[in-house]
C-alpha cells in the first residue's frame, strides 16, 4: 500500500496534527484513546494504512513523528492518546524562542538527527513509502527554522518521494510576535524549492470564517484547528477511502502543479456556516458548489475573482448524484472562463466519496491553484519590508549567525514566485 508519514513540528503543528489524527481515526473506527478499531464497514479499513500501522496486537496508531523543541507539547500528546508510539516523539531541551534562526541553526539542529532516525525506522518498515506530509506553522521559530531544515535533509535522503506540507501563515491582525513576518519569510526558498504541494493555511481567513461565517464570538485557535482538520479530512478523502481515482499524492502533484514552483494550494471547505444557518440551509450539492467557490469559505485571505485558476478540484463527500456534481461544476467553468487560464484544458476535477465526514449529510472540499495567491505573497513581502528597511529586530537573528543577505535573498524568492504566478495568469495572445 502506498503509505504517507507524516511529521508535525512545533506548537502549531502538532495542534493540527492532534486534530488531524481525532478526527480520521474516528471515520477509520479506530479509538483515539486506545487505538482500537470498532469500526462497522471494511471501508473503514480499506486504505487505512496509508495514514495509520497495525500492531501485533491489532490496534493502530498514527504514522507520524512529534516534534519540537520544547517538552511541553510532547508530554500533553504523549499522554492524551495510545495513537502516538512512544519512540515517535522527538524533544528538543528549549524553545526556539519565535526565531527561525534558532529553529534552523542551533536548537532545532540539535534535534535534526533524532527526527531522521525516528524517521528512517518508521519508513523501514513500509511496504512502499509514497511521501509525507509536514504540518507546521512559518510563523515561529521551530516550524519556520527546523521545519526548513528537515525538508532539506528529507530531499537529500528521500529525492523520489513528494513532500506536502500543510502550512499555517500568520496574521498581522492576529500576530503573536512581532517578527512572524521575518520567519514566515525565511521558509519561503525552502517552501518553494523543496516542497511539492504546499497547502496554505493563512490564519487571517480561519479566523474570519470562525467570526463571519460561523459567528464564534471568541473564536481560539481550538476552532481554527478544527476547521483545518475538516479541511486535510476532506483534502486526503481520495487517499483514504477506495474511490473512481487511484489516488495518490503524485497524481495530485502532475495535475495541480503545471510548472514545479506554482505549488502553492488554497483549499477551501463547505458547509462553514453556524448551527443557525445550517438549520435553514437546503442541505444541496448546488449550495456546496457555490459555497466552495466563494472567497468566504476559502482557508486564505484572497479574492478568487483577482487571480485566474491554473488548475481546480472539488471533492464532495456524501450521497449525491454524480452527474449532478460533474454538471454544477462544469458549469462554473463555463460561466467563468475568465476566471480560469485558457492553456490548461480540462483544469477542473471533482471526485465523490459516499462516505461523509463525522456529523455532516454532505461536504465539499476544494483546491485551488490561483495566481490570486500573490496577494498573500505581497503581504508576506510588505510585512517583512517594513522591518527589513529599519534592520528592525535583525539581531535576533544575526546573534544567532544570519546573516541580512539570506533576507534580501528570501525577498527574492518571493518576488521570483509572485512574478512566476503573474506571468502564469496571461492567457495566450495576452
Ligand atoms: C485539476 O485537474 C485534475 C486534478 C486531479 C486529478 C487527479 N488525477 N488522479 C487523481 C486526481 C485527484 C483528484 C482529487 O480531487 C479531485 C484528489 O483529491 C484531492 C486526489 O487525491 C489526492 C486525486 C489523486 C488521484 C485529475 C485532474
Amino acid at each position: 500500500m502506498r503509505e504517507i508519514l507524516t511529521l508535525q513540528i512545533g506548537g502549531a503543528g502538532n495542534a493540527i496534527g492532534d486534530a488531524f489524527w481525532h478526527l480520521i481515526s474516528h471515520e477509520h473506527g479506530v479509538d483515539y484513546g486506545s487505538g482500537r478499531f470498532d469500526g462497522t464497514s471494511p471501508l473503514q479499513l480499506d486504505r487505512i494504512s496509508v495514514f495509520f500501522n497495525a500492531t501485533v496486537s491489532k490496534r493502530f496508531y498514527a504514522r507520524t513523528i512529534i516534534i519540537d523543541t520544547e517538552a511541553s507539547t510532547i508530554q500533553r500528546l504523549s499522554s492524551s492518546s495510545h495513537l502516538y508510539r512512544p519512540e515517535n516523539f522527538v524533544a528538543g531541551s528549549e524553545s526556539s524562542g519565535n526565531n527561525y534562526a534558532r529553529g534552523y541553526h542551533t536548537d532545532g539542529a540539535e534535534i535534526l538527527d533524532q527526527v531522521l532516525e525516528s524517521t528512517r525506522r518508521e519508513v523501514e518498515s513500509l511496504d512502499s513509502l509514497q511521501g509525507f506530509q509536514l504540518l507546521h506553522s512559518i510563523g515561529g521559530g521551530t516550524g519556520s527554522g527546523l521545519t526548513s531544515l528537515i525538508m532539506e535533509a528529507l530531499v537529500e535522503q528521500y529525492p523520489d518521494n513528494l513532500l506536502c506540507n500543510y502550512v499555517t501563515i500568520p496574521s498581522p491582525n492576529l500576530s503573536q510576535v512581532i517578527v512572524e513576518p521575518y520567519n514566515a519569510l525565511l521558509s519561503i526558498p525552502a517552501l518553494v524549492n523543496n516542497s511539492h504541494l504546499t497547502f496554505c493555511l493563512d490564519n487571517e481567513a480561519l479566523f474570519q470564517i470562525c467570526n463571519r461565517n460561523l459567528k464564534i464570538p471568541m473564536s481560539g485557535y481550538e476552532h481554527i484547528n478544527h476547521i483545518v482538520a475538516l479541511t486535510m479530512s476532506g483534502l486526503t478523502t481520495c487517499l483514504r477511502f477506495p474511490g473512481q481515482l487511484n489516488a495518490g499524492l503524485r497524481k495530485i502533484y502532475v495535475n495541480m502543479v503545471p510548472f514545479p514552483h506554482l505549488h502553492f494550494l488554497i483549499p477551501g471547505f463547505a458547509p462553514l456556516g453556524s448551527c443557525k444557518e445550517q438549520q435553514f440551509s437546503k442541505g444541496t450539492v448546488a449550495e456546496l458548489v457555490q459555497q466552495i467557490f466563494s472567497s468566504n469559505n476559502l482557508l486564505c485571505a484572497i479574492d478568487l475573482r483577482k487571480g485566474k485558476l491554473l488548475t481546480a478540484a472539488g471533492i464532495f463527500r456524501g450521497r449525491m448524484s454524480p452527474r449532478e456534481v460533474d454538471q454544477l461544476m462544469t458549469g462554473v467553468r463555463n460561466k467563468n472562463l475568465n476566471n480560469f487560464v485558457d492553456w490548461i484544458p480540462n483544469n477542473i476535477k471533482t471526485a465523490i466519496c459516499d462516505i461523509p465526514p463525522r456529523g455532516l449529510k454532505m461536504s465539499a472540499t476544494f483546491i485551488g491553484n490561483t495566481t490570486a495567491i500573490q496577494t498573500l505573497f505581497k503581504r508576506l513581502l510588505d510585512l517583512s519590508s517594513i522591518m527589513l528597511r529599519r534592520k528592525a529586530h535583525l539581531h535576533w537573528y544575526t546573534g544567532e549567525g544570519m546573516e541580512e543577505h539570506e533576507f534580501i535573498a528570501a525577498q527574492e524568492e518571493l518576488l521570483a514566485i509572485i512574478d512566476e504566478y503573474r506571468a502564469s495568469g496571461r492567457d495566450d495572445g495576452d
